[in-house]
């Protein structure tokens, strides 16, 4: 398992969390993905290391909060590079130095990870713009690089330590978000590495081409239909690791004092 992101003290933790649980050869990689030279780079540096990449989960992203018109030209660009260019960068490489020679001898796949950005992503609109030209690359690219199977998962809202990462404003629209989804919660990490994992088996060797959603039907939701009954059904809450995100924890809290008054 070849681990890569920009902060290597998070992807020490990663493998420390990891190597707790089960024994599997960890190699870390710091890249940002936005900077082509480094992602060759990086991609040689996990060949030598593993001799091969089966399957690329391609995973890393995200975007700051802000309404369109407030959006510099700099601004936007940076979005598309780190969701939509980065992410195509990284599989080229991995496609051209090493799924291109194995063609045929075995399955391989790549899983972009897109977002809920169906029908627009109000206050991300770059990200939204990014994701869903990231949906179209896979598309092609399951095309061209066929056999290789290319497919993209959509998370929802995912209780994640990324959202964390958001300023107040958002925070508390986060705190308001599972009213709004017709499960009515949030999802968790391990509900997408759940459809990650299916897409790597062998159980997914004619999926190519797809994309999963994985967001509580929050984009089926209507205007004309209230959204759920009030009662989620029950997370798969298979991370033992996993953390609950701060903002999540205040919520609660916030949601507990209220009913105790
Ligand atoms: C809950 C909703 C669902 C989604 C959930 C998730 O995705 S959860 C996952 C959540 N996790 C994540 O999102 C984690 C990953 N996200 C990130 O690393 C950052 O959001 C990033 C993509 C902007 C890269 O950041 P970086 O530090 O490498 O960027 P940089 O220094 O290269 O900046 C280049 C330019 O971009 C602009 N600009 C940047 N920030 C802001 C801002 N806050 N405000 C305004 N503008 C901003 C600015 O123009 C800046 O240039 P300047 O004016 O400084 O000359
Ligand atoms: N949580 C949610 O509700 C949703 C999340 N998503 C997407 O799912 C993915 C995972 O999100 P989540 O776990 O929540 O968020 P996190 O912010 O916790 O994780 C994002 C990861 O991407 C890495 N990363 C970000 N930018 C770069 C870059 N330029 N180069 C290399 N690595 C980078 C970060 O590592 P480091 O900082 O060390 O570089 C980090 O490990 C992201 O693409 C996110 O946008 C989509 C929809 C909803």
């Amino acid at each position: 398992m070849a681990l890569v992101g920009r902060k290597m003290e998070k992807l020490e933790t990663v493998k420390a969390e990891i190597e707790s649980t089960c024994s599997v050869k960890i190699s870390l990689h710091s890249c940002d993905i936005r900077e082509e030279d480094r992602v060759k780079e990086t991609i040689a540096d996990i060949l030598v290391a593993h001799g091969k990449i089966d399957h690329l989960i391609n995973n890393a992203g995200g975007q700051f909060p802000s309404p369109l018109n407030m959006i510099s030209g700099k601004g936007f660009e940076t979005v598309v590079r780190n969701n939509l260019t980065g992410g195509f960068l990284v599989a080229r490489e991995v496609f051209n130095q090493h799924m291109m020679l194995q063609l045929g001898k075995k399955d391989m796949s790549i899983t972009n990870i897109i977002a809920d950005m169906w029908n627009g992503m109000p206050g991300m609109g770059h990200s939204g713009a990014a994701r869903a030209g990231m949906l179209n690359f896979s598309e092609t690219a399951a095309n061209e690089w066929a056999p290789v199977r290319v497919n993209a998962v959509a998370p929802g809202f995912i209780a994640s330590s990324g959202m964390d990462t958001y300023p107040e404003p958002m925070k508390q629209t986060i705190m308001q978000l599972d009213k709004t989804i017709p499960l009515q919660r949030l999802g968790l990490e391990a509900e997408v590495s759940g459809a990650l994992v299916f897409l790597c088996s062998p159980a997914a060797s004619f999926i190519s081409g797809s994309c999963i959603r994985i967001d509580g039907a929050a984009p089926n939701a209507r205007r004309i239909w209230p959204v759920g009954t009030g009662k989620a059904n029950p997370a798969f809450n298979s991370f033992h690791l996993g953390g609950v995100p701060e903002v999540i924890q205040r919520r609660d809290a916030e949601r507990a004092s209220k009913k105790g008054n």
